[in-house]
């Protein structure tokens, strides 16, 4: 269990920089702010052994630290996207297994005006599609194509909802979709194709 978790205390420190750093507020109080989170991470630096990480994707990850930069607890330059799944219900049809995000994109992933930029729309779908791929233990597989079409603009410093899911599976290939939705309007959908590489799929005797 997570009980010091500094790396992801960090990482919303440093997220809040960022955010402070491209606002338009910068006076005595972000100078301010500046000092004690670089107070926080020098003390912190002294004592690595009381890094502990709460990452939504870490306990199915093949690798040791998971530092994604769509989605890691301990990556600052990854929006603050923490993935939970659950089975659609009768509302939206029909039981279908979903890996979904809510999250607020702050100032620094802005495109347009009061926007998200589109490749962080990606990044995110991207990773949602990706995380509902291998959400029932399926092998790992990797983004072989993905295509996106913006609906609208997607907000910035509101919740919208990143959601995909399986459409469909063809031998090593995962057939996914998904999209974006603010206030229950989809601003972004996504289709994509996430493959399985041949030995991971199939042992040698069979493979094609
Ligand atoms: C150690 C692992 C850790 C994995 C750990 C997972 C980490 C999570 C990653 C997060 C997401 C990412 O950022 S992934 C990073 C970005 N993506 C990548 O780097 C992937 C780069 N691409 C690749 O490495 C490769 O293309 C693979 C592994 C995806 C597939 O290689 P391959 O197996 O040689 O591919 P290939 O034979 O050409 O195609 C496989 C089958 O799909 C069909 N196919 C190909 N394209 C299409 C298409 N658009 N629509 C329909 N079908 C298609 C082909 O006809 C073929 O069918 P048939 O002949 O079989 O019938």
């Amino acid at each position: 269990m997570s009980v010091s978790p500094f790396a992801e205390h960090t990482t919303r420190l440093t997220r809040s920089l960022i955010n402070a750093l491209v606002s338009e507020h910068d006076d005595a109080a972000l100078a301010s702010r500046v000092r004690e989170i670089a107070a926080d991470l020098s003390a912190a630096a002294e004592d690595p052994s009381v890094v502990e990480i709460r990452d939504p994707m870490r306990p199915r990850s093949r690798f040791r630290l998971d530092l994604t930069p769509a989605s890691s607890a301990r990556n600052p330059i990854a929006p603050p996207l923490e993935i939970r799944h659950r089975v659609r219900g009768a509302a939206e049809d029909d039981g279908t297994a979903e890996s979904y995000a809510d999250v607020v994109l702050p100032l620094q992933y802005q495109g347009p005006p009061g926007r998200v930029h589109g490749g962080i729309v990606a990044l995110m779908l991207d990773q949602v599609l990706g995380d509902a791929a291998h959400a029932s233990g399926l092998p790992p597989a990797f983004t072989r194509e993905l295509t996106l079409t913006y609906d609208a603009g997607t907000p910035l410093n509101s919740t919208v909802r990143v959601s995909g899911r399986i459409s469909r599976i063809e031998g090593r290939k995962r057939f996914m979709e998904g999209e974006i939705t603010a206030d229950g309007v989809v601003t972004a959908r996504a289709r994509g194709l996430w493959i399985s590489p041949r030995e991971q799929s199939a042992p040698a005797s069979s493979r094609s």
